[in-house]
């Protein structure tokens, strides 16, 4: 059981994760009525943990004293606030050896309580932070925190806390929110990111990034609900109202492997994601770094390069730190005798389609062979010798994808860029040794977006929704070293199957969030969707046999969006359309082959009878789809 969770916030609700990830949901289902009945101040949520066992949460009231009644190796016992029903947070960590199997543990005076901030500002019972040994910093001993991944963030002392920040410029209806944020982030330690940093071995790196108010947002006086404390945690300060109009902020907290706050530069982003995968190509690794996040949250800019005016620095951006990191193992003595070369595509996926970014933007094909290896076909693929040469590449590529779009922003939010690098032997083969893709996702607020009439807009929903799942479903198979990968769902995971499968396979995730209240919705569902693609990570067995005890429930916010449309049917006509263009590919092969005067009608007649057939009925299929997919849009 992870031990961690030693730190006190007020007003927070706590996500209870056993140290392998295992997430019960919902915490405290049941408990809040009985508990909002009896007046009583909260629930006590009573972890009795024991690494592999079953997974029991037991729940118990309490008043002015807390009172555990059972627990077998009791590991921490933490309470979840609610806010409408209690106005606290208490977590709290006891050391493996004080709790033995089927001891019962004395009564504890309740040391503290900490509200919640509201907007009345009624202050209520505050007593100091629960102690250990004399230290204030943390409840838990210091040997429990090591190495943990899931540290919360830290309330300081009240010594420590500095005065109140002065209140900025910022719109009148959103003051109250402002200042209740600025109380709460007086209450945290920052522990920033430092380039000193340990960096750990991931076979699946998940981690977040906020990006800084932009002009626009400051014009508007919108203001920041983000906080990253450090060591991997990010804070969302919801801004909520109940219905008698008290404004009050609902706090969530995420823990992912690496947080970087909105000061942190490219390099050190890339220092602690895509770095270590670029070594592990060059040991035979299939390697794959995503970008992810809504439109405007800083993709573009992690992946590509920040920009300086409308000039964007690609020396800056992953693409080519990742870049020169690759020419400098090549020449480095320890893979210098692998005698390999470097080779970069570089492709957009639209619509489930493919265009090649180094090509004119060609179309291009996606085929599997019986073997179950993809390839795009026709795939530019550029020998590259220097950094420079990639530069260029990703200047060329970034034009093509955006040219001809009356908004660039909006028009490469609806794609996916990859750019691949690939490590290839010198050999007469040219064997395949190792693979980087870095992924310029779609911006995933248009997943959400099921509000359109529009075909086009709903085709495009469809589609990065459903690329969307099936990466996540892809990385958690990975996660869980499944058999089944899903990788057919979508055009993204198939061209990136080999990424997905085999002990070699590597994935860092950076999500990218946007810090201004107005984004908070989408800034949840990003966190969201990363603590999923987190949730499995590398505790394979223990987490599914826990799963398999977890009531069914219903899915997570962005899977629950599928629902809404049938995206089936969208899609049905989408791979039907596909299927059609390329019969009428065909046929054009077959009026060519007409026109040689050297054309045997005789023979060629049952080539052309097999593929009129084939068109007729792909093409009949394809009406059927459309039907289909009007009904489906009628019927929602
Ligand atoms: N960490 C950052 N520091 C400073 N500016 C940033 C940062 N991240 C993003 N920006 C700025 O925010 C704006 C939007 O960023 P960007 O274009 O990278 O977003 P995006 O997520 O790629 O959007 P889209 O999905 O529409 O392509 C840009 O002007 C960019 O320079």
């Amino acid at each position: 059981m992870e031990t961690s969770l030693s730190r006190l916030l007020g007003g927070l609700s706590v996500q209870i994760s056993r140290s392998d990830g295992f997430l019960p949901r919902p915490p405290i289902h049941g408990e809040k009525k009985d508990t909002l009945e009896r007046g009583l101040k909260g629930v006590l949520c009573v972890l009795t943990v024991n690494k592999g066992a079953a997974f029991s949460p037991v729940f118990i009231h309490f008043a002015q004293r807390l009172t555990l009644i059972t627990y077998t190796n009791l590991a921490s016992f933490y309470c979840c606030s609610y806010h409408s029903y209690a106005l606290f947070c208490l977590c709290l960590v006891f050391p493996n050896q004080q709790c033995r199997k089927n001891e019962t543990k004395p009564a504890q005076p309740m040391p503290f309580v900490r509200e919640a901030i509201k907007e009345n500002d009624e202050r209520e019972t505050r007593a100091p932070p629960l102690t250990v040994k004399g230290t204030r910093k943390s409840v838990a001993p210091p040997e429990l925190n090591k190495g943990s991944k899931r540290l919360s963030c830290v309330i300081k002392p009240p010594q420590m806390q500095t005065k109140k920040g002065k209140f900025g410029e910022v719109i009148p209806s959103k003051q109250k929110f402002y200042e209740m944020i600025q109380d709460f982030r007086e209450t945290l330690e920052i522990i920033p990111l430092a380039a000193t940093d340990l960096i750990e071995p991931h076979r699946i790196c998940v981690c977040v990034r906020k990006r800084p108010l932009n002009k626009q947002e400051i014009i508007k006086k919108e203001i920041d609900v983000v906080s990253v404390p450090g060591r991997g945690s990010v804070l969302v300060h919801e801004p909520k109202q109940k219905v008698d109009l008290t404004k009050y902020l609902e706090n969530q907290v995420f823990h992912f492997d690496y947080s970087f706050d909105e000061t942190t530069t490219n390099d050190l982003v890339y220092k602690f994601t895509a770095k270590p995968l670029v070594k592990s190509i060059f040991e035979g690794c299939m390697a794959t770094c995503f970008a992810y996040g809504q439109t405007g949250s800083g993709k573009t800019h992690t992946m590509g390069g920040d920009f300086t005016g409308k000039q964007q620095n690609s020396a800056k951006g992953v693409y080519a730190l990742a870049a020169q990191d690759v020419f400098a193992y090549l020449n480095h003595r320890r893979y210098a005798n692998l005698d390999l070369s470097a080779f970069v595509s570089f492709f957009e996926i639209y619509n489930g389609k493919v265009y090649d970014l180094l090509n004119k933007k060609s179309k291009l094909r996606v085929l599997e062979d019986d073997r179950q290896q993809v390839q795009v076909v026709g795939l530019e693929e550029v020998y590259v010798t220097t950094e420079e040469d990639v530069i260029k590449m990703i200047q060329t590529g970034s034009a093509s994808r955006t040219s001809g779009q009356t908004s660039a922003n909006a028009n490469s939010s609806r794609s996916h860029a990859i750019l691949q690098i690939v490590l290839r032997r010198n050999d007469r083969a040219t064997t395949l040794h190792g693979k980087f893709s870095l992924v310029d996702l779609a911006g995933n607020e248009r997943g959400t977006d099921v509000s359109s009439n529009d075909r086009s807009t709903l085709v495009e929903t469809a589609e990065i929704n459903r690329s969307l799942l099936a990466l996540k479903e892809c990385i958690r198979s990975l996660g869980k070293n499944s058999d089944h990968i899903p990788f057919r769902m979508s055009t993204l995971t198939k061209v990136l199957r080999d990424s997905f499968i085999g002990e070699k396979s590597r994935t860092c995730m950076i999500s990218m969030v946007s810090p201004g209240m107005a984004s908070c919705e989408y800034t949840m569902n990003t966190l969201r969707y990363a603590d999923r693609v987190k949730e499995l990570n590398g505790h394979s067995k223990a987490s599914e046999a826990a799963k398999a005890q977890e009531p069914i429930e219903s899915s997570s916010d962005e899977e629950s969006v599928v629902h809404t449309v049938d995206y089936d049917a969208i899609s049905q006509v989408a791979d039907l359309e596909e299927k059609v263009y390329g019969e009428l590919q065909r046929a054009n092969e077959l009026v060519k082959a007409m026109d040689q005067t050297s054309y045997n009608i005789e023979a060629g007649l049952p080539d052309l009878v097999d593929h009129s057939q084939k068109l007729f009925e792909t093409v009949l299929a394809l009406q059927s789809a459309v039907n289909q997919e009007r009904m489906a849009r009628l019927n929602q």
